[in-house]
């Protein structure tokens, strides 16, 4: 028999999101409410919506609340940040009673702040970075809410496994960096004794498991139940991050029409030739474009993106005057290309403190004589550590000169979300370097330094300072940060400059694979093609060859690049955009239609209305002469059919329609002339408009004017315009 939250998974299979209703009472209990108050629902229509949307106005409060202590008559603007996790950073106290909080200063979350205009308020909404137990989630949510406007999302254990351990690692993710299921068959099936996921394992090979995907979708409507208690439809933003939560724009716009909701995709977005296996391809593009803006890193994810739009969904996008733009149902849709940045001041701050110097000082000393090619990478599977292994082991193969004078540090940041294969991986890597100090290595010198730990950002800056060159030959990857923390980090600050840290020219190298977001924007970089392994040395050996004055001209261009387009240039680009794209949203007219995923607002100027059947009705009844014009493909015929001739009871309605003298009658539309005079001959006094009006039958001419007249047709006669 089928468990109670079984079927309720299947409800939302089928697209039937109100059957599942709010969280259940248990998650309702966690969620930390702040003493919620009721608030009134938002009606974007009045008297429409709740019509066509079909949910549950007697819903409990707690999903329908805003908190208590944000001001009810709020006039400013809002933004409400929402990510899979919160900038926190959470730590339990040492006497093991309760926990303490703190932000994540390098969250890039954190970070976006300070692009956002003064007199927005901003609020974070996403999970906690720690394990909560139960009994304490209220008190940490009332926490986190009064003393860093951040309201915690918990998601009951097992249902977080498969939102994110399952659904967004194992299939999202790799999926996104460009790795189908199949191609890791033999590798994933010992690697899945690995995943945390230990209640529910996804269809083996990591192939797609639609019980994930379920979880996927509820965990974001959780999310979505955190946005509601805090939020104030008419007056805040809705800026939701990353893959995790690709599915609560559908929540969102289904509860508030006229939101305004912005998306960051912060990974990769893969070829459509790779998008389109994913079974759930048109839902999750179908859940982006209830966004009003839609964000990528390049060029290339957002041209991917558009691409299965149009491939999958049948929309094409436009683009005016430097805007892209798609348009659905009514609305337009933004897309906005923006590579994210760093953030200057926090970086430059680290470069200030007084122990790093120190820390610079003595790996100046380790290193001494030697010239250090830096990776700095999370230990994911993407990051294509192995490769740059093999590379820098070619590369002293090829080049001799560099034995025992070139020295790789590599660090590797172990990650939270392990993805597929990473044991594998790492047992490789752990293979290479082995081998390439046993090979290289002597008294004194090791070739490879590898550090499997986190890392202090006084340590990384150190650590980048000290480095002629950054290796990056990640496979894929979103963005990639790395490069930009180095070039900042070799300007050095001021202060720096006058201690004895840096001397002579500024200057840096960047070796970086073609297929990371970063790789656009850094021209003086050195690109490859990271499987391209010879191709990789070569590169390595010749960012470390050239000519501190050449190392100084690509320094100078890429720190101008880095230093003005640093993560408040990104944020504030994107939100400026984000308003422009929602200028006219409470001045159009909507209504959202469809179930599930198929839900969309459609979108009108003001002076459409709605009509009501009884209006119709009454108005056909009372009226002496009508003109009805139906179109024929989706009103007279269904869309999707493939049999596109008129059904018999279609003829009949419209002969019926035909028989009353009040009537005239005609179909519009775009087909040809000769199969609708086929289709219809057995309608003799129906007018037709074909190919959009260029040829029309049932029209008589009088006196040179073209007046539409009902009359028989004997025989079709077309008039060309
Ligand atoms: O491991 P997750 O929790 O699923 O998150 C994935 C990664 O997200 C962040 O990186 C991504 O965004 C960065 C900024 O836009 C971008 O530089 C990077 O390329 C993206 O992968 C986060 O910084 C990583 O630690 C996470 O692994």
């Amino acid at each position: 028999m089928m468990s109670r939250s079984y079927t309720n998974l299947l409800d939302l299979a089928e697209g039937n999101f109100a059957a599942l209703g709010p969280a259940s009472g248990g998650a309702r209990r966690r969620s930390g409410s702040f003493g919620m108050k009721r608030m009134s629902r938002v009606m974007t229509v009045p008297g429409t919506l709740s019509e066509l949307d079909g949910e549950d106005e007697s819903e409990p409060a707690a999903t329908n609340s805003v908190a208590s202590d944000v001001p009810s008559s709020v006039s400013g603007e809002r933004l409400l940040v929402v990510s899979n996790q919160l900038p926190i950073v959470a730590r339990r106290r040492p006497d093991g009673r309760g926990w303490s909080f703190s932000w994540d200063d390098d969250s890039l979350l954190l970070q976006l702040r300070d692009g956002i205009p003064d007199e927005m308020e901003v609020l974070f909404v996403g999970g906690v970075r720690a394990d909560i137990p139960l009994a304490e989630q209220d008190e940490v949510s009332q926490a986190l809410y009064d003393r860093f406007r951040c309201v915690a999302v918990f998601l009951p254990e097992s249902l977080h496994d498969r939102f994110y351990h399952s659904f967004c690692k194992r299939q999202l993710w790799p999926l996104f960096h460009y790795m189908l299921p199949f191609a890791s068959s033999a590798s994933t099936a010992t690697s899945s004794s690995s995943s945390s996921s230990s209640s529910a394992p996804p269809a083996g090979n990591g192939r797609f498991d639609r019980g994930s995907w379920e979880a996927y979708v509820l965990a974001n409507k959780f999310f979505f139940e955190k946005v509601v208690e805090v939020i104030n439809p008419e007056d805040d933003y809705v800026w939701v991050h990353d893959y995790h939560l690709m599915a609560l724009p559908t929540f969102l716009r289904r509860r508030f029409n006229r939101l305004r909701i912005g998306f960051f995709l912060h990974s990769p977005f893969p070829s459509s030739e790779i998008y389109r296996t994913l079974p759930v391809r048109e839902e999750i593009l179908k859940a982006l474009l209830n966004c009003d803006l839609i964000g990528f890193h390049t060029f290339d994810y957002a041209r991917h993106f558009l691409s299965c739009c149009s491939r999958m969904l049948g929309i094409e996008y436009q683009s005016k005057r430097g805007y892209i733009g798609l348009e659905y149902f009514g609305r337009t849709v933004g897309i906005k290309i923006m590579p994210v940045g760093i953030h200057m001041d926090q970086l430059q701050a680290v470069l200030c403190l007084p122990d790093r110097q120190w820390r610079v000082s003595e790996l100046q000393q380790q290193f001494e004589g030697k010239t250090v090619l830096l990776g700095v990478d999370d230990m994911d599977i993407f990051k294509g550590i192995n490769l740059k292994l093999l590379a820098f082991e070619n590369m002293l193969r090829t080049h001799p000169k560099w034995q025992g004078r070139a020295v790789l540090v590599q660090i590797a940041k172990p990650v939270r979300g392990k993805g597929k294969d990473l044991e594998a991986i790492e047992a490789e890597i752990r293979e290479s370097y082995n081998r390439i100090n046993g090979e290289f290595g002597r008294s004194g010198y090791s070739p490879v330094v590898f550090i499997d730990r986190d890392v202090s950002s006084v340590e990384k800056s150190a650590y980048y300072t000290i480095a002629e060159c950054v290796v990056v030959t990640a496979v894929r990857d979103g963005m990639n940060l790395t490069p930009y923390e180095y070039i900042v980090c070799r300007q050095g600050t001021p202060r720096s400059e006058s201690s004895s840290e840096v001397t002579g020219p500024k200057k840096s190298m960047l070796v970086v694979s073609e297929f990371i977001g970063c790789s656009p924007s850094l021209s003086g970089a050195i690109r490859v093609n990271p499987w391209n392994v010879e191709a990789t040395a070569e590169a390595m050996n010749e960012a470390i060859s050239l000519s501190d004055q050449e190392k100084q001209l690509r320094h100078e261009k890429h720190y101008r690049y880095v230093s003005t387009h640093d993560v408040a240039y990104w944020s504030k680009s994107f939100i400026q955009d984000l308003e422009r794209a929602c200028k006219d949203h409470f001045r159009r007219t909507c209504w959202g239609i469809g179930l599930g995923f198929g839900f969309r607002v459609v979108a009108l100027d003001p002076h459409f209305t709605k009509l009501n059947m009884d209006s119709i009705v009454m108005a056909y009844e009372r009226s002496e002469s009508r003109a009805i014009f139906l179109d024929y493909d989706g009103t007279l015929v269904p869309q999707t059919s493939i049999n596109k001739t008129p059904s018999s009871e279609v003829l009949r309605i419209i002969n019926t329609l035909c028989s009353d003298k009040r009537n005239i009658v005609f179909i519009v539309s775009g087909r040809g002339r000769d199969k609708l005079g086929e289709w219809f001959s057995s309608c003799p006094k129906l007018g037709i408009a074909a190919e959009h009006g260029y040829f029309l039958s049932g029209v008589e001419m009088k006196s040179g004017k073209r007046t539409p007249r009902l009359r028989t047709l004997d025989g079709w006669k077309w008039l060309n315009q």
